[in-house]
């Protein structure tokens, strides 16, 4: 568990992050959204203390981050940035150990584990485990920058706009990819995202920060439904907030027996891309791949309770 309490960071007198109190239980992914200069990175690298903060603690499993050395603390926590933050002069599979080296991993267990996260994020190990970051695309990058904060299995991981980079597909599968990683290894994950999307499909929790305070704390499903303020309604985008509690939920709740024309959809399909395909494809009811349909009546039922009071 990650408990930060009442942290302040001041730049010239303005505090950027103002008495911030956050919990995340272990295992959990916190995402962090808010306007643009309201304090999110900052807030994340007192984390790691690659800034200090002028007040407030940052308890990990308990633990005073300031009773432990800086170098160990840094180890132990994974950061992945916008961008990738590769080392230019080092090869793909050289970047990837960075902290195993550090930890002094045995050369076979490094080797096996840089072909693991190269297969896991879909990059060839026999084609990319050679090359130099500038032979990578943008997109390429960002995973490998995101297979090296997890190369050494940390408990903990910061991420500070992982997926910017990435095309709207890639950006999906990677958050697919994320999320399948850190049920596996039960990570815990503070994400800042720009993307209300990627922070309500990926966040057990959402916060929202303006002028360097979290506005609202809580499931995504409750921002979206209950948005403590005009503003915060505002940040989350009014006319999208239905959609968006529609991508919440799969049709695989809401397929009733029955057949219907067309083409089949995935049962882990979201009400929102079912109400689209609807939509788009001119009909009142999807087959469900493995049996059962959706349907238009079933998809606007659901939409209607879902709507806050
Ligand atoms: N080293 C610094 N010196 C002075 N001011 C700083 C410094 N670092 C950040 N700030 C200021 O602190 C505020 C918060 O910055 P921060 O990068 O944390 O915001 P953010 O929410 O991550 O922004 P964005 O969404 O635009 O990336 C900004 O006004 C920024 O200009």
């Amino acid at each position: 568990m990650i408990e930060l309490r009442g942290l302040t960071r001041t730049y010239d007198g303005v505090a950027v992050v103002d008495d911030v109190s956050l919990t995340v239980p272990s295992g959990e992914i916190a995402t962090l959204v808010g306007t643009s200069g309201s304090g999110k990175t900052t807030l994340l690298r007192m984390i790691n203390r690659l800034v200090e903060p002028d007040a407030g603690t940052v308890l990990i499993d308990g633990v005073d981050t300031r009773t432990v050395p800086v170098h160990d603390l840094r180890r132990r926590i994974g950061y992945a940035i916008q961008g990738d933050g590769l080392f230019p002069h080092r090869t793909v599979a050289r970047n990837i150990a960075t902290v195993p080296r550090l930890l002094g991993w045995p050369k076979a267990r490094i080797d096996a584990r840089i072909d693991e996260l190269l297969t896991l994020f879909q990059l060839d190990p026999a084609t990319f485990r050679d090359r130099m970051p500038h032979q990578l695309s943008g997109g390429q990058a960002q995973r490998v920058g995101v297979a090296r904060a997890l190369a050494a299995r940390p408990d903990l991981l910061l991420m500070d706009e992982p997926f910017g980079a990435l095309d709207a597909m890639i950006r999906a599968q990677a958050q697919t990819e994320l999320r399948q990683i850190q049920r596996q290894l039960g990570t815990t994950i503070i994400l800042v995202t720009h993307d209300i999307e990627e922070a309500v499909r990926l966040g057990d929790r959402m916060a929202v920060m303006d002028r360097g305070r979290i506005l609202q704390h809580d499931r995504p499903g409750m921002v979206l439904r209950h948005p403590a303020s005009p503003f915060v309604a505002r940040m989350l985008g009014t006319a999208e907030r239905a959609f968006r509690l529609l991508s919440l939920s799969t049709v695989a709740g809401i397929a009733t027996q029955g057949s219907a024309p067309g083409p089949a959809i995935h049962p882990e399909t979201t009400l929102r891309d079912a109400l689209a395909e609807c939509l788009w494809s001119g009909r009142e009811a999807l087959p469900i791949q493995g049996g059962g349909i959706v349907t238009l009546t079933a998809l606007r039922a659901s939409a209607a309770q879902q709507a806050p009071e």
